[in-house]
């Protein structure tokens, strides 16, 4: 029977694709692999096609590409993990050299904490991989020829076993595969040093990360409060039961959605909460969902007891590239926006990027402003990525999704681990928010904080520009690029003497000076301090409808 050398299948993140190309450069051949096939054919994302068409298409569409593997592809062939459930599927591999690839479920937990064919934070990574295994288990061992395990074996004594066990011929070793180890598509790991006397920490950027939970929150937590939105209610609790099922006393305190957490009875029921359990100075706070829950959860964090320790998983764009990193925390007033809060950084960030697959398309499109403005002070390849492909910066299934969002996030760890307490360098951070700030305190935060930061971004541009110090094409490149994912660009002309009474408290103000953020060139941020008032209201100018 012609076909695969070797077919691999067990569940996902055992380590077929990279035991797969191991074993394919031993071999002298090559390797395939069905889901890259699927995605193909389908120009989609496997989460995407179960998405929009449900299991059952996508497994019709596995089927066909494993039926087109296994009768024409002659080297090392993986399957997805789920590709054993369709019993067509099953007896395509009848009599083929099938391997299945195991590993018990505490290593499943280790490697990679809850697979993204699931309903992402909905986890408890430790239950569901155990009833995963237990539906698939046989299933695996009924296709398979041998069963390899991979715990405690590196890739190469994974390969190595394989070979012994179908007793393959070894071919010339294709050249430039490396041993990258079994898992080497885990996170990227950006570090934040410490400034002003704050611990350093790690922001995750990656897939399936909340199996990082417990070893941040650490043996000395005896509770932890999980504070979540409204609209992640059930994320909120799946991870409250999983904490609770590794031995936490473990609550989970509702917030509302968006800006409507951000006030000070928001932050007074959470301290209720955290009285009534009990909470004492070695319990952890972790904010799952906005920057709005992330600014609340760290601003209760930072004022309970005077400070306990918390976590930040960000679930939205501009909760990764900016709320969740670099501590600062608080909430709004009637007066302004972010007035009372502290500094209270994270003792760690995850950003599940799977989050943002069901983040409605105008909350993606305001983190998309923060994006850009790290583009405009510090990253330029920032703004070519968002150039080349706009539509594509709006979705989470963009070209360049995970590179923007980590670009972003190098931006602000870099200044944050300098300057923590806004003693300068971090000003540059508030690009656009002067005028945005004040903006959203017009509108009662009730506008999306990216939409203001975006007319803020124009009109600091504009401002650059009057004041002789920005070029015309870099303005003008404002304009077109925050246009481009969907950004607004004006605002009311008739509100300016309210936007400019309500500049007069933003917190880079110095008594009675106006203090902004301008901009000599891309990446080159400045302080304007004081501008003309007829300045400032010509660039408003710039920015009425
Ligand atoms: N601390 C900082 O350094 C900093 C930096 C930038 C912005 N911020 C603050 O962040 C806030 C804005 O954050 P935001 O844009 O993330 O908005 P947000 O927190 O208001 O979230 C937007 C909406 O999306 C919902 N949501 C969150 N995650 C979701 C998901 N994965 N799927 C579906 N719905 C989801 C929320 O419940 C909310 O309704 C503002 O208050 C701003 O001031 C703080
Ligand atoms: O982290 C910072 O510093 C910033 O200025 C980032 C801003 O994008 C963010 O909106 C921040 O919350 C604004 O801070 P504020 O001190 O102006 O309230």
């Amino acid at each position: 029977m012609s076909g695969p050398l070797v077919v691999l299948v067990g569940p996902m993140g055992v380590g077929k694709s990279t035991v797969g190309e191991l074993l394919a450069a031993r071999l002298g051949t090559t390797y395939r692999d069905t889901d890259a096939d699927v995605v193909a054919e389908a120009g989609k994302p496997i989460a995407e096609i179960f998405y929009d068409e449900g299991e059952e298409h996508f497994r019709a569409l596995e089927r066909r590409a494993v039926a087109a593997a296994v009768a024409g592809h002659p080297g090392v062939l993986s399957l997805g993990g789920g590709a054993v459930l369709d019993e067509a599927t099953r007896k395509l591999l009848a009599g083929r050299p099938v391997v299945y690839l195991s590993m018990d479920v505490d290593e499943a937990v280790r490697r990679v904490g809850l697979g993204a064919a699931r309903p992402l934070l909905a986890v408890n990574p430790r239950r569901q991989w155990r009833e995963l295994m237990d539906a698939r288990r046989h299933l695996y061992e009924e296709v398979a020829r041998t069963v390899v395990a991979t715990d405690e074996n590196t890739p190469e004594e994974v390969a190595q076993a394989i070979i012994d066990a179908l007793e393959l011929p070894e071919g010339q070793a294709a050249p430039g595969v490396e041993n990258t180890g079994m898992t080497q598509q885990g996170p990227t790991r950006i570090q934040v040093a410490g400034s002003a006397g704050s611990d350093p920490y790690e922001v995750l950027v990656g897939h399936q990360l909340l199996g990082e939970l417990p070893q941040l929150i650490g043996d000395r937590a005896k509770r932890v409060a999980v504070l979540h939105p409204e609209a992640l209610a059930e994320t909120g609790e799946a991870v409250r039961e999983d904490l609770a099922a590794q031995g936490y006393e473990a609550i989970a305190i509702q917030l509302p959605n968006a800006e409507e957490a951000k006030t000070v009875e928001v932050a007074a029921y959470c301290w209720k909460a955290l009285g009534q359990t009990g909470f004492t100075r070695t319990d952890v706070i972790v904010g799952i969902g906005g920057g709005a829950t992330t600014d609340v959860a760290g601003f209760v964090a930072a004022s309970w007891l005077r400070g306990v320790r918390w976590i930040a998983v960000p679930t939205t764009v501009l909760g990764m590239v900016d709320a969740a990193v670099g501590g600062k925390t608080g909430i709004n007033t009637a007066e302004g926006k972010n007035l009372v809060g502290a500094f209270h950084p994270p003792a760690g960030v995850l950003c599940d990027l799977a989050a943002l697959e069901s983040l409605p398309v105008h909350d993606y499109v305001s983190g998309m402003a923060e994006i850009i403005k790290a583009g405009f002070i510090a990253d330029p390849v920032i703004l070519d990525l968002v150039e080349a492909d706009p539509e594509g910066a709006r979705t989470p299934s963009g070209p360049h999704t995970a590179e923007l969002i980590e670009r972003s996030i190098r931006v602000k760890a870099e200044v944050v681990s300098s300057d923590l307490k806004e003693s300068g360098l971090r000003e540059i951070l508030n690009y656009g928010h002067t005028l945005g700030h004040a903006i959203e305190k017009n509108e009662r935060y009730k506008w999306r904080h990216g939409a203001a930061v975006s007319i803020g971004m124009v009109f600091a541009a504009e401002l650059g520009r009057l004041a002789g110090r920005l070029d015309d094409a870099t303005a003008d490149r404002h304009r077109t690029i925050l246009e481009s994912v969907g950004l607004p660009l004006t605002y009311r002309g008739d509100q300016w003497p309210k936007l400019l009474e309500n500049m007069k408290v933003d917190k880079k103000s110095r008594g009675d000076l106006l203090r902004f953020i301008v901009l000599d060139g891309i990446g080159k941020p400045t302080v304007l301090e004081g501008p003309d008032p007829a300045v400032l209201l010509a660039a408003y100018g710039e920015v009425s409808a």
